[in-house]
């Protein structure tokens, strides 16, 4: 299943997925797409169903209902190393039981491109240098993983997933364990990468800063999906979040010309 991949194409369609546990709901039909080299943040409050959606595209749990086609495909048609050639993940928690120096977890990124007992050649190498460079971390190459701090781990699974070379890279709150300097860098490189992005965020001004297209959760349910000057206002934000804000429209970083919602919220929230 190696589909070329066209910026007009759909990559990801989630038509009407549910999931329930114990008899609670815990996602209701969300609908949605990401077209190829869009980045689509994902937000809600805690408990919205953020990282539950996220499983069910990763193949960690399978929805209750509904159906999930990656490249015009329902994604439980792809062998798992054909699904981990196409689709790299991100969580906000990275594996602790890594035995492994930082260059060997960036290398298991180029597993899935490889025959089975394969080596990793010269190219390989130079990939996985260069993802460690762009994430600053090639100066603790040989250091085990284990040691890191969180941040550093974090950067660490960011360079395994660009080395993957995937069409869709999933995170799950990819920045919390990152200081400032590089929640912006890791979401930059997210976007240079130019494949197609799904990621969760509490952040809601990063969000915006970096997103084509937002997807705002609540209680399971899709409650706003659009550009984030659409969906990101003062109303929503009440309304979802709780809480009271003014929202403003800033340039964005890269271009004077586009606008994007820049929210500053007032102390206090809604009962
Ligand atoms: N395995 C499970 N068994 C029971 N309830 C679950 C299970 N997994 C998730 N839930 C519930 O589903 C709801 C959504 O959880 P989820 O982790 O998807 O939310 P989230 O939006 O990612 O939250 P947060 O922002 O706090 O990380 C929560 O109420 C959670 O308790």
């Amino acid at each position: 299943m190696n589909q070329s991949v066209h910026a007009t194409c759909s990559m990801l369609d989630v038509q009407q997925v549910g999931l329930q546990i114990n008899q609670s709901n815990i996602l209701k039909d969300v609908s949605f797409s990401i077209k190829a080299g869009q980045f689509v943040g994902l937000l809600g409050p805690n408990g919205a169903g953020k990282s539950s959606l996220l499983r069910c595209i990763y193949r960690f749990i399978k929805p209750t209902y509904g159906q999930i086609q990656l490249l015009n495909a329902p994604i439980e048609r792809y062998s798992r190393p054909e699904y981990a050639k196409q689709v790299a993940v991100v969580l906000q928690d990275v594996p602790e039981q890594f035995n492994l120096g930082v260059f060997d977890v960036v290398a298991m990124g180029v597993t899935p491109h490889k025959p089975l007992f394969s080596s990793i050649n010269h190219k390989d190498k130079d990939d996985i240098a260069m993802a460690l460079e762009k994430v600053g971390l090639s100066h603790k190459s040989n250091q085990m993983f284990s040691s890191l701090s969180g941040g550093e781990k974090q950067r660490v699974m960011i360079a395994r997933a660009m080395v993957q070379q995937p069409q869709l890279l999933i995170m799950d709150e990819p920045t919390s364990h990152l200081d400032v300097k590089y929640q912006i860098q890791i979401m930059e490189l997210a976007k240079s990468l130019g494949v197609s992005v799904l990621a969760s965020f509490h952040d809601l001004n990063l969000a915006a800063a970096v997103s084509d297209h937002l997807l705002v959760l609540q209680n399971g349910e899709l409650k706003a999906q659009g550009a984030p000057l659409q969906v990101l206002t003062s109303e929503l934000l009440s309304d979802v979040f709780g809480v009271c804000a003014q929202v403003t429209q800033v340039p964005n970083a890269h271009s004077e010309q586009t606008l994007v919602p820049h929210i500053r919220y007032h102390y206090g929230y809604i009962q």
